[in-house]
């Protein structure tokens, strides 16, 4: 064992209960198949499946755009406010049971408003599930709104549009969907928008994509979290300047193994990036499509690799010094990590 255990036991129960925040969650993405029929019932949408048996069976994936052809399905069933807090709330559930003590989570509203469903349903159900997590659980979160990069830049500016009366519960923005052949640059003067309108920016680069989606995100979007950063590495440069900014970068194991970013988790790339001195960070991505909420990430990560305490404190600690929390929050939090190790 690495040092700081005794056994694999003993690190996974570590882990259990250290606190952490998940800074990497697409909301749509925690539809489990068991709500995805109740919904598919309640609303009278037919569903490609049978059981949720065949659902799960569905969910083997080649690449990130096999994963989004599913995911823009499966949302079809959300319709109603009460859907999106149902939605919410189970995942704020599945979240306080791995000791997640803030979130950060986002939401696609082009995926929705699309179909008809106004942006309003969205967010009420949305928010009104983290305003009771926080009564329930008192867990933290901040919400942000993802633009499809596969859709027009057009058509995020009309979704920045139709967030405006939401400025009060929105916290940043960020940039996901088929990553190839939509680089960041595509996005420039919508993040520029939303920069002066004060939300922080994230977007997801180096996934699938080339490390100079990476440099476009930093240089053009001008973001404060990187969202994977895997193909980073590639780029030496790259690597040393994200290290001497300090950038977070919100690594997803079971997402990267699933969508085949890594044959093999003995071959992820997370310990090379703390040596390397960048700010990684364990999230879950979509965890109903992927295998796993955050701390099936950790513990999965931590086999393959086999990680020190030392390592996964630096990963918890990352969590929320990355994290939009106020200084006055990360230093509680940071402490309460202390306490744990
Ligand atoms: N891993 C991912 N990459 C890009 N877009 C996504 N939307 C949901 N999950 C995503
Ligand atoms: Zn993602």
């Amino acid at each position: 064992m690495p040092d700081g255990f005794t056994s694999r036991e003993e690190r996974a129960a570590f882990i259990a209960g250290l606190p952490k925040a998940e800074l990497h969650l697409h909301i749509e993405g925690s539809l489990e198949p068991e709500l995805m029929f109740e919904l598919a019932q309640r609303n009278r949408v037919a569903i490609p499946f049978g059981s949720v048996e065949e659902v799960r069976a569905a969910y083997a994936f080649s690449n990130l755009q096999d994963f989004l052809d599913i995911y823009y399905q499966g949302m079809g069933v959300l319709h109603r406010e009460q859907d999106f807090y149902d939605l919410t709330a189970a995942y704020c559930a599945r979240a306080h049971a791995d000791a997640v003590r803030h979130v950060e989570i986002f939401f696609d509203p082009q995926g929705h408003t699309a179909r008809g469903i106004a942006f309003e349903t969205v967010i009420t159900g949305i928010t009104r599930a983290l305003d009771d997590a926080a009564a329930s659980y008192g867990m933290t979160s901040k919400l942000i709104l993802c633009f499809l990069r596969h859709l027009s830049e057009a058509d995020a500016e009309a979704t920045l549009d139709a967030a405006l009366p939401w400025l009060d519960r929105i916290d940043g923005v960020g940039l996901d969907s088929s990553e190839v052949g939509h680089p960041p640059a595509k996005f420039e003067r919508v993040f520029a928008r939303a920069r002066t309108l004060g939300f922080k920016i994230v977007a997801h680069a180096g996934e699938e994509g080339p490390p100079e989606y990476v440099h476009q995100a930093l240089d053009l979007l001008k973001v404060d979290r990187i969202d994977h950063g895997n193909r980073s590495l590639e780029d030496p440069a790259l690597v040393a300047r994200l290290a001497a900014d300090g950038m977070t970068l919100t690594v997803c194991p079971l997402s990267n193994l699933k969508l085949c970013v890594v044959g093999d988790l003995a071959d992820h790339p997370l310990k090379t990036m703390l040596d390397a001195g960048l700010k990684a960070t364990v999230n879950s991505d979509d965890p109903s499509y992927f295998g796993g909420y955050v701390n099936a990430n950790y513990q999965a990560v931590a086999d393959a690799l086999d990680l020190s305490k030392a390592e996964l404190v630096t990963l918890a600690r990352n969590s929320f010094t990355g994290s939009f929390l106020d200084d006055a929050a990360k230093a509680r939090h940071l402490a309460a990590i202390d306490a744990h190790s």
